[in-house]
């Protein structure tokens, strides 16, 4: 579904190697302590549902950025606030100001360049350290909205090694930290303006004790002294798990603990903070909102220190994916994809929950058979609540959610290799072929991709998939198989009835076998079954109809049939599948499809079996073909038909024999091309014809006397020459549309004798789209003469009414 993401990680020259040195214990408890569960018997947040979306804070231009091995750029913290605020981020920790003048100069050009909408806060993040936090205050000077966060370690293994503090100490330091914070705020509220909130993280939250977490703040709170309890004023508790140590209902305990227990919690946003070592953080931060948590802090797909922040696109579309409007908008997935691995230097993993490339793909058999049948159940579903005004709810196996609500299309939801099964091939075949398979060719398809697959060892791509069954099914001309249906008849058998419904059949067409035309004739009850007669006849083609379907394809005047036939050997056992062969055909005309499909199938039974010749006897050879018969017309009459032509007159002379026991003699043969082509009898004959120049550029003008069946007609015309001038003014004589297909020429004879022939295919094409074509000949001194004379021959050959 999507491309490969952004940029990859390097590995440090200093990264962690891993080697054999150290041992995983026997004994892990001689090594590590378990985490010591709260008692909170009455604990109210199991039996919780989360049903609106917390406040969210993105970090990524913080924690996000203090954990990258290259911390962000100016012009790239720009673009991931920018992302920010397009995601729909109210709170953004835009720095640690005072780290770095790069971190100091973004926050200032942010608020000097207005870049800053009025209703986003600007929060950043300073140690308790009297130098670090003055920085920081003057950093976010003159905006409108700031959260000032500062930290310290509360945790005993931080008061004792880092701080080297007392529980006492520790207070002590945050008191007088936030007492100079709310001084220093004041003061810059008073010269700019900015309005300020506060936010303060017992650092390790998770491994303070419940009781110290709740003293530390019920002091700060007191030495800020203002919390009030609209949003814009409360306090900001952030619960941090910095290190994630416990699974996500001991944190959950944790955060019901302290809302339990801290005064006035209407003036206190409780924030949560999850990091993401045990993998639990998205659990521990579902937990936590359940136990009271108003506020997510996170960055986007997870970045952050060692296993990253909570993500907080998975807690946004899993909020959507239950109902909850997450109040952030991760419509273009992929626009943020591209900017956040661009920014951070690291990739999103394929398996990352709504992002990852694979996430909506299915490449096993039972999954895509499940979601194929999710489809087409839903779109029924759908229809049916559509009309009756009712929601149309998402329901489908192995999807959550929606690919197409975060910019996805459905094209990779199913993907196949050696894994999959007949329900995702035939997803593909129908989505990209609008093909829909009956069951049992799905498994012979099936077959087919499998054996490629596990063959090749590889994924199919939906254009293996499409060309395999092009190529099995012969279709389309690069894919011609050995029978190929040129054209056809079908009729009701002389003697009966044509309105009688369940009258005989007889099919009358031409097949090309192995490039060969053959004429071939069948009768049966419908139109497959006479064709399948003729095969026998012809061919010695001995098949049955075991199974037939058909549907249209697409609407409308651009409406196909598509069909699909299983043929069997009949004198098989009937549970020898290596006797059973499947054909798809597709035709504007019903029957048509139903035929091909027919020659589909019977062309996947021939292999290279060999196919009995066509017997006809012209002249002294008992086995003509196209090029023997061209032979005769060119020594009977110097005629050197074009190749196409001696196809189309090898069908006329198969016709003609058919009469006489595939015999016909050379004489004969000349004969029937006169007749074929000259037509003595024509219906319009050339009269006399003038033409002249139009205009510079060599367009000519045509006037043509015809003889309509004896009476005369005018017909005019203009083109760039005179053939085509002809065929215009025939073309404003029909109803429908005539063009030249091929035309060529030569000479006879030679000096003052010498004459010119011409050969002209037309095509005709009625106002229904039916297309038939047919050739001309003429001969004349007068080489215009000869090309005007052709074009009407083979105008004759359409048998086109004209227009009074
Ligand atoms: C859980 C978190 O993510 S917290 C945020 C962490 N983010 C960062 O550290 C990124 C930005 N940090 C920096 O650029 C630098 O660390 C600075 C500029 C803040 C400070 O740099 P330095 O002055 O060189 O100090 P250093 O980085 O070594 O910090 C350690 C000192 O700060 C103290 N310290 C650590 N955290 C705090 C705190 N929250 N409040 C007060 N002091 C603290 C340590 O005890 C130590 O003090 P010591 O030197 O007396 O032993
Ligand atoms: C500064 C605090 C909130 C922090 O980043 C953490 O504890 O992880």
């Amino acid at each position: 579904m999507f491309s490969v993401r952004g940029a990859h990680t390097r590995l440090h020259p200093t990264a962690l190697v891993r080697g054999f040195s150290s041992k995983m214990l026997a004994d892990p408890s001689q090594k590590y302590r378990p985490y010591k569960p709260i008692q909170l018997a009455d604990r109210q947040w199991p039996s919780r549902v989360t049903r609106s979306a917390p406040h969210w804070l993105a970090t990524d231009l913080r924690d996000g950025n203090q954990s990258l091995a290259n911390p962000m750029t100016i012009p790239q913290k720009t673009q991931i606030f920018e992302l920010s605020l397009q995601c729909g981020f109210k709170e953004i920790e835009v720095a640690y100001p005072a780290a770095s003048d790069t971190d100091f100069a973004f926050v200032r050009g942010l608020i000097e360049k207005k870049m800053v909408p009025d209703d986003v806060w600007l929060q950043v993040l300073t140690a308790a350290r009297e130098d670090l936090i003055r920085r920081t205050v003057d950093s976010v000077a003159g905006s409108k909205l700031a959260v000032i966060h500062m930290y310290n370690a509360t945790a005993p293994t931080f008061r004792d090694v880092v701080f080297r503090n007392t529980m006492e100490e520790t207070i002590a330091l945050a008191v007088k930290q936030t007492e100079l914070v709310r001084k220093l705020t004041d003061e810059c509220s008073a010269k700019t303006g900015t309005h300020f909130r506060y936010e303060y993280s017992p650092e390790c939250f998770t491994q303070t004790e419940p009781e110290f977490a709740v003293e530390v703040c019920e002091a700060v709170k007191k030495a800020w002294g203002k919390a009030g309890s609209d949003y814009e004023n409360k306090i900001i508790f952030n619960l941090p798990a910095t290190v994630e140590v416990a699974p996500p209902n001991h944190y959950a305990d944790q955060v019901e603990y302290f809302c339990r227990n801290i005064s006035e919690r209407e003036k206190i946003t409780i924030s949560l903070h999850p990091h993401n070592d045990r993998g639990a953080g998205v659990a521990a931060a579902e937990l936590g909102l359940l136990a009271g948590g108003d506020r997510v802090e996170g960055c986007l797909f997870g970045n952050g220190e060692r296993t990253g922040n909570v993500d907080l696109v998975t807690l946004a579309l899993n909020l959507y994916t239950q109902g909850v409007a997450p109040n952030l908008d991760f419509s273009d997935m992929q626009h943020c994809i591209d900017v956040v691995t661009q920014c951070n230097d690291l990739p999103v993993h394929p398996r990352h929950p709504y992002a990852g490339e694979l996430v909506f793909t299915a490449f096993s058999g039972s999954h895509q058979d499940a979601i194929k049948k999710g489809f087409e159940s839903q779109t029924k579903r759908h229809a049916a609540a559509a009309a009756e005004g009712k929601p149309q709810y998402w329901d489908m196996p192995y999807l959550p959610i929606d690919p197409a609500d975060i910019g996805c299309n459905y094209e990779a939801v199913i993907r196949v290799n050696s894994q999959s099964g007949k329900g995702g091939i035939a997803y593909i075949v129908k989505q990209h072929m609008q093909l829909d398979m009956p069951r049992r060719m799905q498994i012979a398809f099936y077959q087919v991709i499998q054996d490629i697959a596990d063959r090749e060892a590889r994924e199919m791509s939906i254009e293996d998939i499409t060309t395999a069954f092009r190529k099995t099914y012969h279709l389309g001309s690069q894919h011609e198989g050995r029978l190929a249906l040129r054209s056809f008849k079908v009729s009701t058998v002389e003697g009966s009835s044509a309105d009688d419904a369940d009258a005989p059949r007889r099919f009358d067409g031409t097949v090309t076998v192995d490039g060969v035309p053959r004429v071939i004739r069948g009768d049966g009850n419908g139109p497959l079954s006479a064709l399948l007669d003729a095969l026998r006849e012809n061919l010695d083609v001995d098949l049955h109809i075991r199974e037939y379907t058909e549907h249209s394809i697409g609407q409308g005047t651009s409406v196909k049939a598509a069909s699909f036939v299983e043929l069997t050997d009949p004198k098989a056992d009937p549970r020898d599948k290596s006797k059973a062969w499947w054909g798809v055909g597709i035709d504007s005309d019903i029957a048509g499809s139903g035929l091909h499909a027919v020659i589909s199938a019977v062309n996947a039974s021939l292999g290279d079996r060999a196919l009995p010749e066509l017997k006809l006897n012209v002249g002294y050879s008992t086995r003509s073909g196209p090029a023997d018969v061209a032979s005769k017309v060119l020594n009977g009459l110097q005629l050197e038909i074009p190749r196409r032509m001696q196809a189309a007159f090898f069908e006329v002379v198969q016709r003609a024999a058919r009469e006489t026991n595939n015999e016909i003699s050379a004489d004969k043969l000349v004969e029937l091309f006169r007749r074929t082509y000259f037509r003595a009898a024509q219906k319009v004959q050339l009269g006399g014809f003038k033409a002249e120049q139009t205009s510079a550029d060599g367009r000519r003008r045509l006037e043509v006397e015809l003889a309509v069946e004896g009476a005369s007609k005018q017909v005019v015309g203009e083109g760039n020459g005179p053939l085509s001038a002809l065929l215009a003014g025939l073309q404003s004589q029909v109803d429908g549309n005539i063009v030249l297909r091929e035309f060529s020429e030569h000479s006879i004879g030679e000096g003052a004798d010498v004459q010119a022939a011409s050969y002209i295919e037309l095509q005709f094409t009625s106002n229904d789209g039916a297309k038939r074509s047919a050739w001309g000949v003429a001969v004349d001194e007068d080489i215009t003469a000869s090309g005007l004379k052709a074009i009407l021959s083979a105008f004759n050959g359409l048998d086109v009414p004209l227009k009074n």
